[in-house]
């Protein structure tokens, strides 16, 4: 059969952030070659899938020379012969010859390159667009591209706390024009920091990372500059906010120090409150990891509060895991899940999860790594997950630009097929 696999290799590659990852390479007996490359996280939950590193001398131990071999030898070994159109059979045979609970001896990152190369390159010898060879004839949905717009937290060396502030064009007509909304608010929002004295470098996502008075003086700044932008606030632009909370909580539970902007130590319940407030004041319509990982009677608490008026998501506490998705669906944590591809290691655990928060009546948000590559691996596959919406950082660093430009494709190609709404 054609689509036989036939040679899988990896490389040691770059990241935008400098470090080392890997690509891999697959190649079909039809002579079909693809490849992809693995995302890597900064600010990661305690029970992500392992990211295998080499802890040698090179690249600070930040190598992938283990991963790489893995690829090259046990899992190549394994795979060559198989039909790369069984995507499923594929994980599952790379998650048995792992045999560990977080992919520690063959390495998450190792898994996940190969899982994705194989999914591209059976698209590719079945002449499908990726998204339409995951998804399906019904994958016409281009998600609302929650644009990053300032940084803090783990991504930045600023004083903010909370990581990522976006901005959400859900009053776009199209992709394409919600694009240009958030571009062009980022753009304005250079204007307003440039006119300030504030600094208009950014962090690893491509938002700015200006030193803000406080928290709410961050916000403050994106409202203006959504004004600024021609754009009414609520209604053609919202604010979404990720706290990745354990970068900011000492015992991952409920011991939290918002060192930067100088509010000190907060209990759960302070930050509940606090959230209310900015909810009041401020037309926020997503919370991500609003509390750490471990602090469920808080998740459970701000969901009970405010999950009726926006979408509460969950990523470092769910890691893109059934196992504490399940967990989370079962105690109302959440109303919805972060999606990351190498938090779980392979295409089809990451598409059982998308499918275990559907059937809970939960949404589920795609999402890159603040460490990422010019693969558009994420456009195709959150075009095929049929989630509505997704976030791949900003408007000026190229690796975040390659998956939004790839959707602009997709849209294209869809015409008058493509549908864009936030519900
Ligand atoms: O916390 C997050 O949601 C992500 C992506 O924005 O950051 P990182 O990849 O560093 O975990
Ligand atoms: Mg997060």
């Amino acid at each position: 059969m054609e689509t036989i696999i036939d040679e899988i290799y990896a490389l040691e590659i770059l990241d935008s952030r400098g470090n080392p990852t890997l690509r891999v390479y697959v190649e079909l007996l039809d002579g079909t070659k693809a490849y992809a490359s693995v995302p890597s996280g900064a600010s990661t939950g305690q029970n992500e899938a392992l990211e295998l590193r080499d802890n040698k001398k090179r690249y600070g131990g930040k190598g992938v020379l283990k991963a790489v071999n893995n690829v090259n030898t046990t899992i190549a070994n394994a795979l060559i012969g198989m039909d790369a159109t069984k995507q499923k059979d594929i994980d599952y045979s790379m998650i048995e010859l792992d045999g560990t609970e977080n992919k520690s001896k063959l390495g998450a990152n190792a898994i996940l390159g190969v899982s994705m190369a194989v999914a591209k390159a059976a698209a590719k010898s079945l002449n499908l667009p990726l998204y339409q060879y995951l998804g399906g004839t019904n994958a016409v949905r281009i998600p609302v591209p929650c644009m990053n717009i300032l940084n803090g937290g783990e991504h930045a060396d600023n004083s903010v706390d909370f990581q990522e502030f976006m901005l959400v064009p859900h009053g776009a007509p199209t992709f394409a024009e919600g694009l240009r909304y958030v571009a062009e608010t980022f753009h304005s929002l250079k204007g307003i920091l440039k006119k300030r004295k504030l600094a208009t470098s950014v962090g690893d996502e491509g938002g700015f990372a200006p030193d803000c008075e406080s928290n709410e003086a961050a916000i403050e700044l994106i409202i203006e500059g959504i004004k600024k932008a021609g754009y009414k606030p609520g209604k053609d632009l919202s604010i979404a906010v990720d706290n990745a909370a354990n970068s900011f909580c000492t015992n991952l539970k409920d011991n939290y120090n918002l060192i930067w902007s100088g509010k000190g130590k907060m209990t759960s319940d302070e930050i509940i409150d606090l959230a209310g407030e900015w909810l009041d004041k401020y037309p926020i319509i997503l919370w991500e990891d609003p509390l750490a990982e471990k602090d469920y009677k808080g998740f459970k608490k701000f969901t009970k509060k405010y999950g009726d008026k926006i979408e509460v998501v969950g990523d470092d506490i769910f890691v893109t895991n059934t196992k504490y998705i399940k967990d989370g669906i079962k105690k109302n944590l959440a109303n919805s899940c972060l999606i990351k591809l190498n938090q779980i290691g392979t295409v089809t655990e990451s598409i059982e999860a998308v499918r275990m928060c559907r059937d809970a009546g939960w949404r589920y948000f795609l999402s890159h790594r603040s460490g990422e590559t010019e693969d558009t691996f994420l456009a195709d596959f959150a075009v095929a997950m049929d989630g509505g919406h997704l976030k791949t950082g900003s408007a000026c660093r190229g690796e975040r630009i390659a998956k939004y430009n790839r959707l602009l494709e997709i849209e294209h190609e869809l015409g008058e097929r493509a549908e864009y709404r936030w519900d």
